[in-house]
């Protein structure tokens, strides 16, 4: 309660109503609607400090307290379902001593010894809603919505669309009635792909895979269910009529199992409030694979004789708890927005936000992917917003809220300059990203990335110059373009955090060894945007020198291979600017050099029309070198085997590609035959 309220009966009625009324709009809004209007967290903290309140104050406590109630009435559009035993909530927990404490009440309820510990069987908390599927003689007969807990919807012909229930149990003898209780839910998978669909046909999207569920349950038209795929898993128990009730909760779902109905494989039997909690962590860790999403663990009393013992409060079981995770989203406003430039150049929205505390720690900034997703989410400058963090993947600003969005919001403008290095941010028609066109060179951004790639295996195949070497270099200013590579000494290396003298000498022996390459190799490692590995190839083998790449027409370009227009314009962009050609002209005087012809020993094309595919690893030669050598022969290196392959050159750990080749009968040599083949004119056409 705040601490500004001053403590007369007056305003804690004021407040509790106030409470009262903000509680039932939201859960109109999410239990009938489909469409929360908050958080869950900030549902949470209204609802807790309304329960806080009627304890201090029992006399503000009416049955019709939204503390009292479960759910939301059934919409009038759906016939009504009583239900035999009422559908209640779960109490909830978020820290340890939550935990504890429900351990101790239950122990206490039950009247055990201090030191029994209590069974206890803990399973998932799927985030979906509940259902009630009522089994009669083993056949389906009806499925009804929780709604307000006594009053549900009848959604039995939607529910028959749902292909993970059954409609007949997989029994000789099954009971004469069976109130099966379990969650509907949408997996992570299918929730994508719904919303996928929804944005294809300009239809509003669902915020999360439990209202896309309950969304798509709560259907007038079975249609509409059918296409959507849900899933379910069994966790409850209603009416039982003509069988014995298993004696526990574990044993209950074993049953389930048995009779054909999903049951979640992630479940256990633990003991104590410590086996409680370690469940809880287990299930912490295993939680971003899940398939589906989870807000938390439930923990049951597993001996139903224990169960009845402890009984129910109004609106929840005594014998059960929901442990929940940290919120994953919370609303916060959008101080501002600015873009921050990618290793790449990319360029990115990021939303500055007052600081606020979400899935577990505090957030200042959040990202908001590119333009078009700025667009397409209407964020603005002012807006509130509300922030998801899961996992520990980077937060997002998930959509604003219309309501509160102020007369002054200002729409994002993407900035014509990159903040960093003041080049023109341009983007391609068919890009979704803006990018720097400084590139690495000029652009303090982007110098990590283009340096970690100028000495990458495929490029100038530094080795031992990790990652983060590179950005200690980088950030204490020992090297600002490629070019200083060739010039750090021992003692600078030495000089690093983490680096032995031994591991100095080998990164200057690597660099040293470095400078001899090929022509290829260079070209790719100055990482001119569109100019890949194949491209760089292509590009040594047609002009004969640096220079007569560095100042070919954009005609000469078009003249080889494979180039077209966008990474024609990018190779004259790239050489057009001072800077990056004081860099090749530097990285020359700096020693790199190559075999001016062809790299190898090769005498002849007599290869020429012969396709090979490499898989292994081969004893000697890099599959580069190898590929290298039967291309200088006149051959073609390709990436799958079929019956045009020539030849498979397979090494060690040969996979798929060798058993294809047996299979369509291609030859296949080693490493000692290809180099005899390349050596000889065997495989001359003539
Ligand atoms: N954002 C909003 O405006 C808003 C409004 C209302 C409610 N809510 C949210 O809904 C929740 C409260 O709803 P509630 O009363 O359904 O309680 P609950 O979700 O906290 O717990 C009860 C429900 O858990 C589900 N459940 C999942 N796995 C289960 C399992 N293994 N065993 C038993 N039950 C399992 C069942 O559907 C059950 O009805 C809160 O998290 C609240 O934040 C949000
Ligand atoms: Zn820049």
């Amino acid at each position: 309660m705040p601490s500004n309220l001053s403590d007369t009966t007056a305003d804690w009625r004021a407040r509790a109503a106030w409470l009262s009324t903000e509680l039932n709009r939201h859960n109109h809004a999410y239990y009938v609607l489909d469409m929360p209007s908050i958080p869950d967290a900030e549902y949470d903290a209204l609802f807790r400090e309304l329960q806080v309140l009627e304890q201090q104050h029992p006399e503000l406590q009416t049955a019709t307290s939204p503390t009292q109630r479960v759910g939301a009435a059934p919409l009038p559009q759906f016939d009504q379902v009583t239900h035999s035993i009422p559908m209640l909530s779960l109490g909830n927990g978020f820290e340890d001593t939550d935990i504890v404490e429900f351990d101790r009440r239950v122990r206490d309820g039950l009247d055990t010894h201090a030191d029994a510990e209590i069974e206890y069987a803990a399973e998932l908390k799927f985030d979906g809603l509940a259902i009630n599927l009522r089994y009669e003689n083993g056949v389906l007969v009806q499925a009804a919505t929780r709604g307000d807990g006594a009053t549900g919807e009848n959604v039995t012909s939607n529910i028959r669309t749902v292909r993970a229930i059954p409609l007949k149990l997989l029994t000789e003898y099954p009971p004469k009635v069976l109130d099966v209780r379990g969650e509907v839910l949408m997996f992570k998978a299918d929730f994508a792909k719904l919303n996928q669909r929804q944005r294809d046909a300009e239809l509003k999207e669902f915020a999360n895979p439990r209202n896309a569920a309950a969304g798509s349950l709560r259907q007038l038209d079975s249609r509409i269910t059918a296409q959507r795929t849900l899933r379910f898993f069994a966790y409850g128990v209603g009416l039982l009529e003509g069988a014995d009730m298993p004696s526990s909760h574990s044993a209950l779902l074993d049953w389930y199992s048995e009779l054909g109905l999903p049951v979640c494989n992630e479940r256990a039997v633990v003991k104590g409030a410590a086996g409680l909690l370690a469940f809880f962590r287990d299930i912490g860790t295993k939680r971003p694979q899940l398939p589906y999403e989870i807000d938390g663990v439930v923990y049951k009393v597993n001996r139903l004789q224990q169960q009845q013992m402890l009984g129910f409060v109004s609106r929840a079981p005594r014998f059960a708890l929901a442990h929940k995770f940290p919120a994953e989203e919370a609303t916060t406003q959008v101080l501002d927005i600015e873009v921050q430039v990618g290793r790449t150049g990319a360029i990115t929205p990021v939303a500055r936000l007052a600081p606020v505390f979400v899935g577990g720690v505090t957030v200042t900034n959040a990202t908001l992917h590119n333009e078009d997703e700025v667009r397409r989410k209407d964020i603005q400058v002012g807006d509130t917003v509300i922030v998801r963090r899961a996992g520990d993947v980077i937060p997002e600003v998930v959509a604003f809220v219309p309501e509160q969005r102020p007369a002054t919001a200002k729409p994002f403008v993407m900035p014509a300059a990159c903040p960093v290095c003041g080049s023109a941010i341009i983007k391609l028609e068919d890009e979704a990203i803006a990018r720097c066109s400084g590139g690495w060179v000029k652009c303090a951004a982007q110098r990590k990335g283009g340096l970690q790639h100028f000495v990458s295996r495929r490029a100038m195949d530094v080795e031992g110059l990790g990652d983060q070497l590179i950005e200690q270099l980088v950030d204490k200013h020992i090297i600002t373009t490629a070019a200083d590579f060739y010039k750090l000494g021992i003692l600078k290396l030495a000089e690093l955090d983490r680096m032995a003298d031994k591991s100095a000498q080998n990164v200057v022996a690597a660099l040293e060894k470095s400078k001899q390459t090929t022509f290829a190799r260079f070209i790719y490692a100055l990482g001119i945007r569109h100019v890949g590995e194949a491209t760089a190839k292509e590009l040594a083998g047609h002009f004969p020198s640096m220079d007569a790449l560095m100042q070919a027409s954009e005609e000469k370009l078009l003249e080889v291979a494979d180039i077209g227009p966008v990474v024609a314009k990018s190779i004259l962009n790239f050489f057009a600017d001072p800077l990056n050609v004081e860099l090749v002209e530097q990285l020359l005087a700096a020693g790199i050099y190559w075999p001016q012809n062809s790299p190898t020993e090769v005498q002849s094309k007599h290869l020429l029309g012969k396709i090979f595919v490499l898989t292994g690893t081969l004893p000697t030669l890099s599959r580069d070198e190898a590929a290298a050598l039967i291309e200088a022969a006149g051959g073609k290196v390709t990436g799958s085997v079929s019956k045009k392959t020539s030849y498979v050159v397979a090494g060690a750990e040969a996979g798929s590609k060798l058993t294809k080749a047996e299979e369509l009968g291609v030859a296949i040599l080693d490493e000692a035959a290809l180099r005899t083949l390349l050596e000889s004119n065997v495989g001359a056409n003539e």
